[in-house]
């Protein structure tokens, strides 16, 4: 059993300087997080075990990004009834297209959550898991009700110089 409700799974080690976003929000808002490389095409077997084991370890939420032909977010919702979010990495390619066309059209009773592609999205998921957390965990809504007021704090209301 682990102690981290959100797990991290990306397709591949180049995935990870996008999935930081969503890494770096969870810690922000203190939540512990599990990181994994796992890929529905190289690694099957890994695949196949984390989402059967996933509810069993104490997961709450999955997020999920891979490019190009993105199935793992798809895959691991096949496999497990946790939610599921979904980060479309950029490609150099088809500039990330191809992973968002990849995660987002998922056939009726198998759903994911899919978000924006890119790191904006990925920060983003992270913020989807912790609302997901928050709502039954009151401390982590009121550091997530913090964390937003912050960012709203922070817009200016007319434009400096750059
Ligand atoms: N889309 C998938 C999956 C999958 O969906 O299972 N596994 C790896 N990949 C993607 O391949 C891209 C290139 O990977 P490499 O940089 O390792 O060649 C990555 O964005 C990864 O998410």
């Amino acid at each position: 059993m682990t102690t981290a409700k959100v797990g991290i799974i990306m397709g591949s080690q180049s995935d990870w300087a996008t999935m930081k976003e969503a890494a770096d929000i969870l810690a922000d808002l203190n939540i512990a997080c599990d990181v994994q490389i796992v890929s529905a095409h190289r690694t099957p077997d890994r695949l196949w075990t984390y989402g059967k084991t996933a509810v069993d370890r104490g997961l709450h939420v999955i997020i999920a990004g891979a490019g190009g032909a993105a199935h793992l977010p798809g895959m691991m919702a096949s496999k497990t009834r946790l939610p599921v979010i979904g980060v479309p990495v950029q490609t150099k390619a088809l500039s990330g297209v191809d992973s968002l066309y990849s995660i987002v059209q998922m056939p009726r009773g198998f759903p994911v959550a899919t978000m924006a592609i890119g790191a904006a999205g990925a920060a983003n998921a992270g913020l989807m898991a912790a609302g997901i957390l928050a709502l039954s965990d009151a401390d982590l809504a009121e550091r997530l009700e913090a964390w937003r007021a912050a960012l709203t704090d922070s817009i200016p209301e007319v434009p400096g110089d750059d």
